[in-house]
């Protein structure tokens, strides 16, 4: 992806085997160089769970939604308010997961019927959710309703309709937010930027259409409360430049709706996109460093505007899963292919591909590999991961180097995956999806069961 920012370090080989910028922390290589995470060998949880499959390093996720979780509260208490954190389900959900952030006390969240059905089956608080989507049907709202959600982020004057139609058929009063499109360019993958101009998500600042909303909510005070304006400038994002642009139009029109209607609204939301390191050369800033800087960039808007600071509110979803999670595949092939005149191409083929994790397809993202049965002292060659789907865009890591022996039933682990794989995952070749296990140092957990040939035909009609 491009503008991202990076170390400055000469290619992906001189990281260290396990370079702690990439992998979960619970990652470790034993005495006889085989890899094991809070000291179960990767190998028994293959043969175990079979491969492919994720790992979620639990300690390591749970360290990172509670980086989050103070840090913020903590730097945002500094200039006199605070900051709750919403975990970003699409990044990956599932019903334990849920619960162990319950438990941490974070908020959680959705953007369709299905997500809102995982936190629903974990007793998640309605009020503590908040509902995303460009295109929520009448159904999705009022299962988010019924559900007791504390905020909509409300995305459409259509959808305004439809919220105000379903509060007053149940009687109550549901807290919205609108969601802007802040003119932010951020710098990060076309597809994954949301703030430009030409692009399907919120109301347009600049054209008026945000404020026009704003105009049509508060007309409704029965049924909505406007709680504040939201912006998610897009994903991977390495510095606060972004952000501070969008928090400082965010905070300007949210002067003009005190001036025009007498109303402060009293909270403000960031969205996510905090990025993480896919590879050693990546440099995400720390969960501190960013609070630290987005609580310094409201705190002078406010000042700037002499606006009240309001309650202020993000959501990382990559940031906080992405980094504890890692898949492990086996080797299938080997296969050495001229690439160019001067360059042969070691092509390793794994048991899984693009359906366990599209975003290199998708974004040209990169990842790192590395053996994890054992250690190879052999000289390295470049190599490239691929999956045994039928594209040759199959790619899982495309260029690496790696130890030449690698042979058929070894096993790869490949950092970085606990975001957006499972999430995005599919059934691509008729492939079942992996299992997605949890890992503890008291032991190993399905959060969710490998896919099988069943569960696919079970699907077939007559
Ligand atoms: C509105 C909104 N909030 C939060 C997120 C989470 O983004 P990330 O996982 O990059 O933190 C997204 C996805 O990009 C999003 O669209
Ligand atoms: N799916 C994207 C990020 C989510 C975009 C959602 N707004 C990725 O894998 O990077």
């Amino acid at each position: 992806m491009a503008h991202r920012r990076r170390r400055i370090v000469s290619p992906v080989t001189s990281a260290t085997r396990l370079d702690a910028h990439v992998w979960p922390s619970g990652l470790s290589e034993n005495a006889g160089g085989e890899l094991a995470l809070h000291g179960h060998p990767l190998s028994e949880l293959a043969t175990t769970y079979g491969t492919p499959a994720y790992l979620v390093d639990v300690p390591d996720l749970l360290a990172r939604a509670c980086a989050f979780r103070d840090e913020f509260r903590t730097a945002f208490e500094a200039i006199g308010t605070t900051c709750d954190v919403f975990y970003a389900g699409k990044a990956f959900l599932c019903s334990a997961l849920v619960r162990l952030l319950d438990a941490e006390g974070l908020s959680l969240d959705v953007c369709t019927s299905g997500e809102l059905a995982v936190a629903a089956k974990a007793g998640f608080p309605g009020e503590r959710t908040g509902m995303h989507g460009n295109n929520k049907s009448v159904a999705e709202i009022e299962a988010a309703v019924d559900h007791g959600i504390g905020r909509i982020i409300v995305d459409s004057m259509v959808e305004i309709d439809r919220v105000v139609a379903i509060a007053r058929s149940r009687g109550v009063r549901v807290g919205v937010m609108l969601r802007v499109k802040t003119g932010v360019e951020a710098h990060t993958h076309e597809f994954i930027a949301t703030a430009h101009e030409d692009q399907k998500f919120g109301f347009s600042l600049s054209g008026g259409q945000a404020a026009e909303a704003a105009g049509e909510v508060l007309r409704h005070p029965d049924e909505l409360q406007l709680l504040g304006f939201h912006s998610h400038i897009g994903s991977q994002i390495f510095d606060s430049d972004g952000f501070r642009v969008a928090a400082q139009r965010l905070i300007a029109i949210q002067l003009q709706i005190a001036q025009d209607y007498g109303v402060v609204l009293p909270e403000l939301d960031l969205g996510g996109g905090f990025g993480i390191a896919y590879v050693p050369e990546d440099e995400p800033l720390a969960p501190r460093e960013m609070a630290t800087q987005l609580a310094a960039i409201v705190q002078a808007a406010c000042e700037e505007t002499r606006t009240p600071v309001p309650r202020v509110s993000i959501e990382p979803g990559r940031a906080i899963i992405g980094p504890a999670g890692i898949t492990l595949y086996e080797v299938g092939t080997v296969k050495p292919v001229q690439a160019t005149d001067e360059l042969v191409r070691t092509y390793i083929s794994v048991d899984g591909g693009m359906s366990d994790n599209p975003r290199p397809a998708l974004y040209q993202a990169d990842y790192v590999a590395t053996l994890a049965n054992r250690r190879s002292e052999a000289q390295q060659t470049q190599s490239r991961v691929v999956g045994k789907h039928c594209e040759s865009g199959d790619i899982v890591v495309r260029d690496q180097q790696l130890p030449s022996d690698v042979q058929p039933g070894d096993l790869l682990a490949v950092a970085a995956t606990g975001a957006y794989c499972r999430a995005l995952s599919s059934q691509y070749n008729h492939v079942t999806r992996p299992p997605v296990l949890a890992v503890t140092p008291d032991g190993v957990r399905t959060w969710l069961r490998r896919e099988t040939i069943d569960d696919l035909l079970a699907l077939e009609g007559e």
